[in-house]
């Protein structure tokens, strides 16, 4: 069974914003799966969704699931005794999630004493400095605030602080953005081993598809509140079969990779704004490949290889090079 599902997720904020318009994934036990999209397709509308973080103007449809309970269904109690035990949030940019007058140590210690009321300080403390030097901090930095820290420091104490409950699913929400791409590598490398070494499930979500592309076992990448293509995530990344992810992959190129034999592009054009969405397929306004019909016919995700779903019609089109697109 899986341990997170979303089941057909819309989520509209007031103004009617169809943010998140019809998802549908799954996250087995020990799975990094990871979502890829430009700014405002709706990513961090789904991490703030699986936790019911979403503003209270935000409508929700559809379901998610967390190890078959059913998040917006349950009482509050419930809901407070999964989040970081069950499931936590690695959010982007730990200078604001962080509290600036409270030592890490304390704010690490804090969900440990909330969620097992039976655990001493002491031991709390001990558990503290544990999780720091799994982060690769020595235990006495506890004692800072964050000020001290650098940004990647930082980082590593958002780490800690979602793992502090050991819950069995973290979803880390552009993780590394902030951070220069020597200290990124290192705070993706230090997460990805702690999820094999705990057997944890992570979503991970970037802009960078080739962050994901190097981290994950499967990708989805959305547009428009929609995901457009789904796949293991090296075949999305080498071989995407929607124009808009061959775009994305194209955009971050891994520098002295050999398959990258095309200059970085950028894709022209932004994003449609969710309350104002193009006809047909939403990507046709930006799609180098793009066919008169797409400006009129709504293209769903359908499978395209095994373990594998595009939504474009010309996904199915044998010899379609996609290359040139990045
Ligand atoms: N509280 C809100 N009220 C109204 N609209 C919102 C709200 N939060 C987000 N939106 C809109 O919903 C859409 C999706 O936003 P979301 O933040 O989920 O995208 P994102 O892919 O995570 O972008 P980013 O990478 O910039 O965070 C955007 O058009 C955004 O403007």
């Amino acid at each position: 069974m899986s341990l997170l599902e979303l089941k057909d997720l819309r989520v509209t904020y007031a103004g009617d914003v169809p943010a998140v318009r019809g998802v549908d994934l799954a996250v087995s036990p020990g799975e990094v799966l990871g979502i890829a999209g430009e700014s405002g397709c709706g990513k961090s509308t789904i991490t703030n969704a699986v936790l019911r973080l979403l503003p209270r103007s935000a409508k929700v449809e559809g379901q998610v699931l967390l190890d078959g309970e059913d998040v917006y269904g349950m009482k509050f109690g419930r809901l407070r005794a999964i989040r970081w035990a069950e499931a936590s949030i690695v959010f982007q940019g730990a200078l604001h999630s962080l509290n600036a007058v409270q030592t890490i140590g304390r704010q690490i210690a804090e969900p440990i004493l909330l969620h097992e009321p039976k655990t001493s300080r002491r031991e709390a403390d001990r558990r503290v400095g544990e999780l720091l030097e799994q982060v690769g901090l020595p235990a006495r930095r506890a004692r800072d605030y964050p000020h001290q820290l650098s940004g990647g420091q930082r980082q590593r104490v958002m780490i800690a602080l979602a793992l502090a409950c050991k819950p069995r699913l973290v979803i880390a929400d552009e993780p590394t953005t902030a951070l220069d791409v020597m200290v990124q590598a290192q705070v993706l490398e230090l997460l990805g081993g702690l999820v094999r070494d705990l057997g944890l499930s992570l979503v991970l979500i970037s802009h960078d598809l080739s962050v994901l592309g190097a981290n994950c076992d499967r990708v989805a990448v959305m547009y428009a509140g929609r995901v457009v293509e789904q796949g293991p995530a090296s075949s999305v990344f080498d071989e995407s079969r929607h124009p808009y992810s061959a775009a994305l992959a194209g955009a971050f190129p891994r520098v002295g990779d050999e398959r990258f034999r095309y200059a970085p592009r950028g894709l022209p054009g932004d994003p449609p704004f969710p309350g104002d969405l193009p006809g047909g397929c939403e990507f046709h306004t930006r799609c180098p490949v793009a066919l008169e019909e797409c400006a009129t016919t709504p293209v769903a995700l359908t499978s395209v290889a095994p373990g594998r779903a595009a939504a474009c019609l010309r996904a199915g089109e044998t010899g379609l090079d996609l290359r040139g697109v990045r």
